[in-house]
Order: C-alpha cells, then structure tokens, then sequence
C-alpha cells in the first residue's frame, strides 16, 4: 500500500489549514490523507474530493494513531499546524508526536509556511526519496555508543 500523509490541527489553526489545503488541493489529490478526527470532518467538508480518512480526536488517541502510523513506516509527511498560544490537555500526546517524527525523520510542518516548503519540494511525494522505517541511525549509533561506555 502506498504511503499517506497525516494533518493535524489545533482549535485555532484548523480554518488555517483547511484554507490552505484547499489552496493547494492539487498536490493532494492522488494522496490517502490520514487526519485526526475534527480535523479531518473540516477537510472534508472543505475538499470533498481528496481521500481523507479520519482517526480518532487528538485528546482522545488520534495524535497517538499517527504516532504508530509513523512507527510502521506509513507516513512521508507530516502537516501538523500548532497553536503555540493554547495550553492543551493532551499536550504529552502531542510531543510524543513530534518526538516519533523526529526519530524517524518525517517531515513535519508546523505551520503554513513550512509547509509550503514542504510540498514544492522535490523530495515530497517521490517514492525514490521517501523516508524510511528505520529510526534515523546516528541517533541510534549515539545511544548504543553511551550504554557500551
Ligand atoms: O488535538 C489535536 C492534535 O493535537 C487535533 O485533534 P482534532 O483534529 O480531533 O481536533
């Protein structure tokens, strides 16, 4: 099965996202987007066209769905739109998250910006450039290398 991309986003950021997915709808379109639950109803609503499958709500598992899809090597990329202003009650869901990204170096924008990066570059959607399912080995090397000495 090919591989999917995850959206995520929090209260304040969802319109955010839904606006910029559907600016950007074309780089989706031949793309299974996995998101959390609320919102993945938004995107949906907003660009019916693009195949979205909604997980749980992110306070209820979701964010920690993805955590495991990135963990199986199903995700390339990870569009996760932050509100860097709002405690949230799930916030170890959400760090976690962002910690198995950064084991298994999925891309992972934070923000519209990056994102856009993220989708005009030529590594995105090329099965040739993917990244792997192995947790990124010099992070790997560096703690083998502590427990020996
Ligand atoms: O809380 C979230 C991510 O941490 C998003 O979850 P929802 O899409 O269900 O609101």
């Amino acid at each position: 099965m090919s591989k999917a991309v995850a959206m995520v986003a929090h209260d304040r950021m969802k319109t955010e996202l839904a606006e910029w997915v559907v600016k950007n709808r074309l780089q989706f379109k031949d793309l299974r987007i996995v998101a959390t639950g609320t919102t993945g109803k938004l995107l949906a609503e907003h660009a019916p066209e693009l195949d979205i499958t909604c997980l749980k709500s992110g306070p209820l598992g979701g964010d920690q769905q993805i955590g495991a899809m990135i963990a199986e090597g199903q995700l390339e990329a990870l569009f996760f739109f932050q509100d860097p202003m709002t405690p949230q009650p799930h916030d170890s869901d959400i760090r976690a998250l962002a910690r198995l990204a950064q084991v298994y170096d999925i891309p992972m924008a934070g923000n519209p910006s990056t994102a856009n990066y993220m989708i005009t570059s030529p590594y995105f959607d090329n099965p040739e450039l993917a990244p792997g399912a192995d947790p990124v080995d010099h992070q790997f090397q560096d703690y083998l290398a502590r427990k020996i000495d």
